[in-house]
């Protein structure tokens, strides 16, 4: 499918989040959310996600995090409202996570590290055709980010976990042919963050609209484990390096607005 393109991530390797920032970029992602500068808008509407959970496809390991990728020929699992417009098709989701607890996630709220993040990517399927020409337009993507809290464990995302020892190495791939996104968001979704910014690993285009939930998730401390038991590396290599830290630095604001949809 479109977004299943492999992406060329080999570059990429805890210490690429620092020189690949792009230059000139006025929009770069992550960021920290101060929330006394966020301005709320009443326009903001409610997220409508319909997510079917045939459409998954594959769970794959691509050197960088673990992904689920959905079938996005259709219009099957889709999101629309919110700050979009358009309507936009589900691509893929990863997560991003640290070697302890303490930290992981991209985003952070008035400097708040959580141990991890999740990330629904859907493209604009309104107006593009494929993943990849979405990906270089100004509103080409839309991002949800859900933090990962440690507590209790996450039930939903259990099938997932009992999957990863599959998929241990770097462009490892196995089937996986029913799982709903859905079953991950928080139960309040109608309270967010929205701003303009881009994907955090390569390409790192300035093609996002944000959706950063204020409710987090939680996953039980032994679930997080298991994500740390995964390899950035390929089998055949000598050193195995344990995918952990897999988030990049944050970037300058550049006098963006952050939005809120909630007083
Ligand atoms: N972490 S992120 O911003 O979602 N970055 C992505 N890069 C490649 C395509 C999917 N997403
Ligand atoms: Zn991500």
């Amino acid at each position: 499918t479109a977004c299943s393109s492999k992406y060329v991530l080999s570059q990429m390797h805890p210490m690429w989040q620092g020189p690949l920032a792009v230059p000139g970029g006025d929009r770069q992602s992550p960021i920290d959310i101060v929330v006394r500068k966020s301005i709320f808008d009443s326009k903001l509407k409610p997220l409508v996600t319909k997510y079917d959970p045939h459409t998954c496809q594959q769970i794959w390991n691509n050197g960088y995090s673990f992904l689920v990728e959905y079938d996005d020929t259709t219009d099957k699992s889709t999101l629309q409202g919110g700050p979009l417009e358009d309507k936009f098709r589900l691509c893929q989701f990863h997560f991003h996570w640290g070697e302890t607890n303490a930290w992981g996630s991209e985003h952070t709220v008035d400097k708040k590290l959580f141990p991890a993040e999740l990330h629904l990517v859907h493209w604009n399927s309104d107006k593009y055709s494929l993943f990849e020409e979405a990906v270089m337009e100004d509103n080409g993507l839309a991002v949800i980010g859900v933090f990962l809290k440690v507590g209790k464990r996450h039930e939903g995302l259990q099938k997932l976990v009992d999957a990863l020892p599959a998929i241990r190495h770097k462009d490892s791939v196995v089937e996986f042919n029913r799982f709903d996104p859905g079953c991950l968001l928080p139960t309040n979704t109608d309270d967010y963050w929205t701003y303009h910014g881009s994907l955090t690993t390569p390409p790192l285009t300035e093609s996002v609209t944000w959706i950063i939930m204020k409710q987090h998730i939680e996953v039980s401390h032994d679930q997080l484990a298991v994500f740390r038991s995964l390899l950035f590396t390929s089998a055949e290599e000598d050193m195995q390096k344990s995918m952990v830290n897999n988030f990049r630095v944050q970037q300058p604001l550049r006098g963006r607005a952050v939005r809120s949809s909630f007083s």
